[in-house]
């Protein structure tokens, strides 16, 4: 595991688009592209701003990126609570990005059928290669939930599927979510976190007892790539020493 522990929200945004841009560019000597998996909530926006703001927008090769997302509300792509809207209007409409490089999780079908589908997208997209992402991109929540596994849902157990509908109680509502299984077979998985509110969890996470149904970003460790924490300090308060 890297901790990358930063002073400021901002230093740790630009740690994160630093280490993006180096990692995508790699991939893409490496094999072509670079297939990387966003995620939601309000943690990422200015990460997308800023790859997408002058000094690095012109750093990026980006026609070789091929974006994908950790989970997804359920509600229509152009709700204000959209993972794929806020992504769509911060990065991948400034940026140009085209359709076919956009894989967004389709909340015009039903959950299970949205699931299923996102799942067959993904195994159409690596083809004969086993499903692994160059990056994936993680939120935590206050709760230690992460992409949409939250504490105490039957999602956490979920051995079989890629990627898996799920419902919230505490957000009453269905969300679409890529599984620890997925997860756990990228080559970097990179967690952005950053604010006292996030502190105790991030304890919890790095720290605690095991118990991953009450923190469930627990369950996230690559087998065989590596753990990212891009944090600030007041995130990472409770875990120095
Ligand atoms: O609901 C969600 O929350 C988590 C954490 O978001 P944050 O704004 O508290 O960092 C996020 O990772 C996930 O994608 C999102 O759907």
């Amino acid at each position: 595991m890297k901790m990358h522990i930063s002073k400021t929200q901002e230093e740790v945004i630009v740690a994160l688009a630093d280490f993006m841009v180096n990692e995508a560019n790699q991939s893409i000597a490496k094999h072509g592209r670079f297939s990387v998996v966003l995620s939601g909530g309000s943690s990422p926006k200015k990460l997308f701003e800023t790859l997408a703001s002058p000094g690095y927008r012109e750093r990026i090769a980006w026609p070789q990126w091929f974006f994908f997302f950790g989970d997804e509300r359920y509600v229509p792509a152009t709700h204000a609570d959209s993972n794929y809207r806020m992504a769509k209007e911060t990065l991948l409409d400034p940026m140009n990005i085209t359709p076919g490089q956009v894989f967004r999780m389709n909340t015009d079908l039903t959950p299970p059928e949205a699931a299923s589908a996102y799942e067959t997208d993904l195994l159409a997209y690596f083809g004969d290669k086993p499903v692994r992402f160059d990056l994936i991109l993680l939120g935590l929540g206050d709760d230690a939930h992460t992409a949409s596994l939250f504490p105490h849902t039957p999602v956490l157990h979920e051995k079989e599927a890629l990627v898996k509908e799920v419902f919230v109680p505490k957000v009453s509502a269905f969300r679409i979510t890529l599984t620890t299984r997925s997860i756990n077979c990228a080559a970097n998985v990179a967690f952005l976190t950053f604010g006292a509110s996030k502190a105790s969890a991030v304890h919890h996470v790095l720290k605690g007892v095991r118990n991953i149904e009450e923190y469930p970003a627990q369950l996230i460790k690559p087998e065989d790539g590596t753990l990212h924490w891009f944090i600030d300090e007041a995130a990472a308060a409770q875990i120095e020493n």
